[in-house]
């Protein structure tokens, strides 16, 4: 699955939802065990949540939109096939949790790319969910402390801290995602996927059980004049930063 939502890949409301139908395409497919993440515009994996639905809107826009990125979340994170995801640029926020919901993370060792979860840079908080996939990869010490300083890691840094697997140069990028895919391909499938699953349930089912309240969470959150004002900053600053 090729990401072309130029200029940064930013997940919409439409990018997500047009996800989730693919994904579930894929997933209802017999003939398909295994999916590579990929993008197509260059430099950029995915720049995360897309901002704008998340400024100036109405409380229902909100919960509308935070219920499809839970969606999504919960689909990848739960998915039977095996995801690879072949990190082709920075891949800041919700691009990192894309990544990290994935089985399996193969990144260019371009040291202009970022990836990490920096929300605490934008003045917001990564839900319960995030932290849990993020610690469920790298572990308890090294999530606390990239989530707290909001960290945006090189590739190399990345790959040190275990936020990705492999790197390797972009030219070798797709043959080393279809040998990853190849090689977690060779299992039977029953025992690959009931192993996944209890690896993830208990993070899956947490956001299930509480997955109305989460979405009042992030509502009262967002629209909270303090928080508005933070991601008008923020857009602000990154519109400067062309000039
Ligand atoms: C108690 C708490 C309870 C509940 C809380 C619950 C939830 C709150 C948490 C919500 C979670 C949010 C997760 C997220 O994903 S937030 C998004 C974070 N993303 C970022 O910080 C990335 C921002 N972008 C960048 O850093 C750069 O754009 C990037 C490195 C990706 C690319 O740089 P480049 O120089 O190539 O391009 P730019 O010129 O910067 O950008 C081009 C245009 O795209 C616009 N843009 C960029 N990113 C976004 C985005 N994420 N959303 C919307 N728009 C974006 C950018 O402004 C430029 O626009 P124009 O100037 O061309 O109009």
């Amino acid at each position: 699955m090729k990401f072309k939502s130029p200029p940064v890949n930013s997940l919409s409301l439409d990018f997500i939802t047009e996800f989730c139908i693919g994904l579930e395409k894929l997933e209802n497919n017999r003939e398909c065990r295994g999916v590579i993440f990929t993008s197509a515009v260059p430099n950029i994996f995915s720049s995360g949540l897309d901002i704008t639905e998340m400024c100036g809107k109405s409380m229902e826009h909100y919960a509308e939109f935070w219920r499809a990125v839970q969606e999504m979340w919960l689909r990848l994170y739960g998915s039977n096939m095996v995801t690879v995801a072949a990190v082709n640029g920075s891949s800041p926020a919700g691009g990192c949790l894309i990544a990290l919901t994935c089985d399996y993370r193969i990144m260019v060792e371009n040291p202009k790319f970022v990836i990490g979860l920096n929300e605490a840079q934008l003045g917001i908080v990564a839900p319960f969910w995030f932290k849990d996939t993020f610690v469920n990869t790298v572990g308890h010490r090294v999530a606390e402390r990239s989530l707290q300083l909001g960290s945006l890691h090189s590739a190399s840094e990345a790959h040190r801290l275990g936020l990705v697997d492999e790197l390797v140069p972009e030219v070798k990028l797709q043959e080393k995602a279809a040998a990853v895919m190849a090689q977690w391909l060779a299992l039977p499938d029953h025992a690959r996927q009931l192993t996944k699953s209890m690896m993830r349930k208990a993070v899956l089912d947490r956001l299930v059980a509480h997955r109305e309240e989460d979405v009042q969470n992030f509502v009262n959150f967002i629209s909270k004049e303090s928080i508005q004002k933070s991601l008008r900053m923020y857009m602000e600053m990154l519109k400067k930063k062309k000039r």
